[in-house]
């Protein structure tokens, strides 16, 4: 392939696949090339960004399906649930789509997540390309596989896990992100120091103001590191037996906040950005991290944007929706704990604890 791009490779034996990140990804055709030609391509998309990057997407992969068609679902995290999928799959067999049939998803997380999960389960599974177009989808969302709808008792509780064929990472699309969402996007960035990378950690803190100004340089150096860690991570422990779960670092509070606000009223990134301040504020009053890194991660969160508070919910429906956490076994709370600077676990925790962590960040 021509053209200035980075790549790297997810290690899952058959299902490996490559990311590649670089300008102008989407409307190069030469960055579909090896996935397969079939009769029809679905592009499933929303309704902010069909109009942004769907028509640039479409001429790239004229050549390859006879057909290339959009399905354009309503934007937001509130409609990743049951009857928004279905229209994904209305659409599929209105067309009379077969197995060969390659879905490509055009947008951030959401759509992401949902296109995956319907390629999984589409006639037992056709195969799926990412092509993310928020910082948060770039560094996290589109890689590894995790696909899922919501559940109004809990997040992404209904879902699979289920590969792309590959993932395309266009800069580019950056451009156009509101300030909220590339905020959101830096939580799942910083997220990998505290648990994966110390250097990585202080490189965000030196960075943070050229990513906020979206440098092009940082950018691509922040998804290429994201990336990295994230591949490392799930090459080994594809399904979360065990290691896979430190990317879920913050994300007990965070999603508790998500689902007890109603989804869509916190962004995913700053539910998680406030959770990962709870988490290593928890991992703390277990004794194994100092006060300083509770401040220095909080600042780091502060800086980009994101809350280091809770918002204005009683503690109990938190607690509530954090039994309901993928993570909990036989009824016992665990979450994601840094043992040390750059390390992380899973434990049991105490809800008096979880109580008192509550209490100290309330709103
Ligand atoms: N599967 C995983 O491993 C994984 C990892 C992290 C998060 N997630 C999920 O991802 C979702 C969050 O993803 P997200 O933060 O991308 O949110 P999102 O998909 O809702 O996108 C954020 C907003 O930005 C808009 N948008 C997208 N690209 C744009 C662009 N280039 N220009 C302008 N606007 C654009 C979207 O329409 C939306 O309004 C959550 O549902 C979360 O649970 C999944
Ligand atoms: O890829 C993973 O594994 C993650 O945990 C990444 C998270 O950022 C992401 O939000 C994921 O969807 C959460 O997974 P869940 O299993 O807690 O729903
Ligand atoms: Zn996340």
């Amino acid at each position: 392939m021509t053209g200035p791009h980075d790549s790297l490779r997810i290690d899952l034996g058959e299902r490996s696949y490559d990311i590649l990140i670089g300008r102008g990804l989407l409307g190069r055709a030469e960055a579909f090339d090896g996935l397969p030609r079939s009769r029809h391509g679905i592009v499933v998309t929303n309704d902010t960004v069909a109009p942004l990057y769907g028509e640039h997407l479409a001429r790239a992969l004229a050549a390859r399906h006879e057909r290339v068609e959009q399905v354009v679902l309503p934007d937001g995290e509130a409609h990743k649930d049951w009857p928004t999928l279905n229209r994904i799959f209305d659409h599929l067999l209105a067309e009379a789509c077969d197995r060969k049939t390659v879905l490509y998803a055009l947008g951030g997380g959401v759509v992401g997540d949902m296109t995956g999960f319907a390629a999984a389960c589409y006639m037992r599974g056709v195969p799926f390309v990412q092509l993310p177009t928020t910082l948060l989808a770039q560094v996290d969302s589109s890689v590894g596989g995790k696909t899922a709808i919501n559940h109004p008792a809990g997040k992404n509780m209904i879902g699979a896990f289920y590969q792309p064929l590959r993932v395309l990472a266009d800069l580019d699309t950056l451009a156009t992100l509101p300030p909220r969402e590339l905020s959101a996007g830096l939580a799942e960035v910083i997220k990998y120091g505290p648990i994966a990378d110390e250097a990585f950690l202080g490189w965000i803190e030196a960075n943070l103001d050229a990513l906020m100004q979206r440098e092009p340089e940082a950018l691509a150096r922040a998804i290429r590191r994201s990336c990295e860690i994230k591949a490392w991570v799930v090459g080994q422990d594809e399904r979360e037996a065990g290691l896979r779960a430190i990317l879920n670092f913050g994300h007990t509070f965070g999603h508790a906040i998500e689902a007890v606000l109603g989804y869509g009223q916190w962004l995913h990134g700053e539910a998680v950005g406030c959770g990962m301040v709870l988490a290593i504020e928890l991992s703390a009053r277990l004794g194994l991290v100092g006060d300083a890194e509770v401040r220095r991660l909080t600042r780091l969160v502060e800086r980009a944007g994101l809350p280091t508070r809770l918002p204005p919910v009683a503690p109990e429906p938190l607690i509530e929706a954090m039994r309901v956490d993928k993570k909990t076994e036989d009824g016992q709370l665990r979450f994601v704990v840094v043992e040390a600077p750059g390390r992380a676990g899973l434990r049991a925790v105490d809800e008096g604890l979880v109580r008192e962590v509550l209490a100290a960040h309330a709103a």
